[in-house]
């Protein structure tokens, strides 16, 4: 583990940090980028000067206390907000609106709760046109992938709180999306439930590549799923630390959660988040 705190001010990821599990990531071109961008509801400005990229494959954890402004970042990358100062990039493009390369999973999943997990998953292959046969086929796959499988036929009402989210990650990831967005999706779950989820999401990422960004509250979770921790301090002022996380491979491993560099990152959160 090594901590790239830079505090109290604007940070450029991967700057002077060593390298992580990620770092051929940081070389490739960034899927997602943030210049400089400011945020004001109704003329009062809550964030100023936030820069940061997020390479391909890689997880970038939002983390922060209630109301510095992570549910808006996340918000101008899904294409629901515009940044009122600055440039929000993904991909290359600047982003103008919501679209197919940006899937988004909330906190509750939200199914269609006449349909069945499959038809659920399949939804937005239904809205494209596709056929009942390709649908059945990505559900599969794709509750396979969320370790759903042999509950395609099932509805929402016979699952449990996990295996909604489950299903509402595999809706999001049905669609191909190459950016992940999270926003607290486990915050409503016990404990044991969502350690299992956030090592799940690591094997999603690794067998989707798909590049996400995953906002939560909690410093485990973020020093447990994150390749790196976008720590916003005060965004009004433009401040906020980055840190890289260096835990072994593979990393969908439980006993990471006792690794040194696991909890040395997380006192060093933790001070940094009390001071
Ligand atoms: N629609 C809105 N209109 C006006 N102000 C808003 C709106 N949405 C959010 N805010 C304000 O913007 C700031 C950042 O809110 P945001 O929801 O992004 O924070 P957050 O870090 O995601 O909080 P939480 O962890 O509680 O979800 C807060 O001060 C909030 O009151």
């Amino acid at each position: 583990m090594t901590a790239a705190a830079r505090p109290s001010k604007p940070a450029v990821v991967g700057e002077a940090a060593p390298p992580s599990p990620k770092a051929g990531a940081e070389r490739a071109p960034p899927v997602l980028k943030f210049e400089q961008v400011g945020f004001s509801y109704d003329g009062r400005a809550i964030m100023r000067d936030v820069s940061f990229s997020v390479g391909p494959g890689e997880i970038l954890a939002l983390l922060g206390p209630s109301g510095c402004g992570k549910t808006t970042i996340l918000n101008m990358v899904a294409g629901f907000l515009r940044p009122t100062e600055g440039v929000a990039v993904v991909d290359g493009r600047e982003i103008v609106g919501p679209g197919p390369d940006r899937g988004v999973v909330f906190q509750a999943a939200a199914l269609f709760d006449w349909m069945t997990v499959a038809e659920n998953i399949a939804f937005s292959l239904r809205c494209a046109g596709a056929g009942k046969a390709r649908r059945r086929e990505v559900a599969e796959e794709m509750a396979a992938l969320v370790g759903l499988s042999g509950f395609e036929d099932a509805f929402p009402y016979q699952l449990s709180g996990g295996m909604r989210q489950r299903v509402g990650l595999a809706r999001v990831l049905a669609a191909g999306p190459k950016v992940m967005l999270m926003d607290e999706p486990f915050s409503a779950l016990d404990v044991q439930t969502r350690e299992t989820l956030q090592e799940e999401v690591l094997r999603i990422r690794d067998r989707t590549g798909c590049t996400i960004l995953f906002v939560t509250h909690s410093i485990d979770e973020a020093a447990f799923l994150g390749d790196r921790i976008f720590l916003l301090n005060d965004l009004q002022s433009g401040a906020y630390d980055v840190y890289d996380v260096a835990l072994p491979a593979p990393r969908p491993n439980p006993e990471n959660r006792l690794h040194p560099s696991f909890l040395r990152l997380r006192e060093t959160i933790y001070r940094r988040m009390r001071h």
